[in-house]
């Protein structure tokens, strides 16, 4: 097969594994900085081009794009899409999952157990929408954060209400949680190929740290996970249409919670925690469900 790899760079670890993965298997891989790919979008004819060169005869197209360019680069993949070219995740499934008010509206739709959780952009009862998730303590978090940063534990209910005034005060995006304190500082990935739970890792906080990301000193073990966990993770991937994911989950007195569902999950440490294959993994997939045409638009909303 001849695919396309598209990703920023390929020096990444991730690049690099599904690269040699592919290879092993015996297939060419051309790696695609999205932003440099430009593209007549009006042609009848749909056609990519990339340093001078059309992007022609490909299988298949694997996105690996970061949230920064998630508009172009979902816009380059469409194209791709298109053209007939089988996408490992789609556009659609992408964009979808990347807007996490829309993804909590469709996982809880769908009955996905989750932390209680209230969005606002100005309200006008702040004392209310503490009330609506219960109270404090609860968890305070920037729509623009990632690795944890803008992540913020409110203790008392007059600090919630001095934090959220804060945020508001600078125009922040925010959404307001209910604190899943018995998760105890843990998150669970679960990294979903094809329907099936193929790894999973418990990532835990530092002594007295809220926030498992590695980014923030969490250390990440296997973890063996319950029925319950695994159909979770597999039912949010398939309800936001995507192929591969990793589902993050909370363990909660009332059952897992899911916390987010990655488009592009990151292999170094889930390879390197459970010592598995998953960049082959991702490549058998391909081989398996890789079609021409095969481009129909999973998953709804
Ligand atoms: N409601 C909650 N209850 C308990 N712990 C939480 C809650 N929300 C977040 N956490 C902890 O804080 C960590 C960071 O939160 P979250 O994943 O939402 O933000 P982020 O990692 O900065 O954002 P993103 O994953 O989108 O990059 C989680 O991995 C989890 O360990
Ligand atoms: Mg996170
Ligand atoms: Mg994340």
């Amino acid at each position: 097969m001849k695919i396309a790899l598209l990703s920023r760079n390929s020096k990444l670890y991730s690049t690099r594994r599904l690269i040699e993965a592919a290879e092993e298997r015996g297939h060419e891989v051309h790696v695609i900085d999205v932003l440099r790919a430009y593209m007549n979008v009006t042609s009848h004819n749909p056609s990519i081009h990339y340093k001078g060169e059309e992007l022609k005869d490909f299988d298949a197209v694997i996105p690996r794009i970061g949230a920064s360019v998630t508009s172009y680069g979902a816009a380059v993949l469409r194209q791709f899409e298109m053209m007939g070219v089988f996408p490992l995740n789609e556009s659609v499934a992408i964009t979808r999952s990347r807007d996490k008010l829309r993804s909590l509206q469709l996982l809880s739709r769908k009955g996905i157990g989750l932390p209680i959780t209230v969005y606002a952009s100005k309200p006008g009862d702040v004392k209310d929408m503490i009330n609506m998730v219960g109270g404090a303590p609860l968890v305070i978090k920037l729509l623009e954060g990632t690795q944890g940063i803008g992540v913020v534990l409110a203790e008392s209910q007059k600090a919630a209400e001095s934090i959220i005034e804060g945020f508001m005060g600078v125009k922040a995006n925010i959404l307001v949680q209910e604190y899943i304190k018995e998760s105890n500082g843990a998150d669970i990935r679960c990294f979903v190929i094809g329907g099936k739970v193929v790894a999973s890792m418990k990532r835990q906080g530092p002594e007295g740290e809220f926030r498992s990301n590695m980014h923030r000193g969490g250390t990440a073990t296997t973890i063996r996970i319950t029925p319950e966990e695994r159909s979770t993770a597999v039912r949010a991937a398939k309800i936001m249409g995507l192929n591969v994911a990793g589902v993050d989950l909370l363990r909660s007195n009332h059952g897992p919670v899911v916390m987010e569902v990655n488009s592009s999950p990151g292999l170094e440490g889930i390879e390197n925690t459970t010592g598995k294959d998953i960049a082959s993994m991702i490549i058998e997939y391909i081989e398996k469900n890789s079609k021409f045409g095969k481009t129909a638009t999973k998953g709804q909303g």
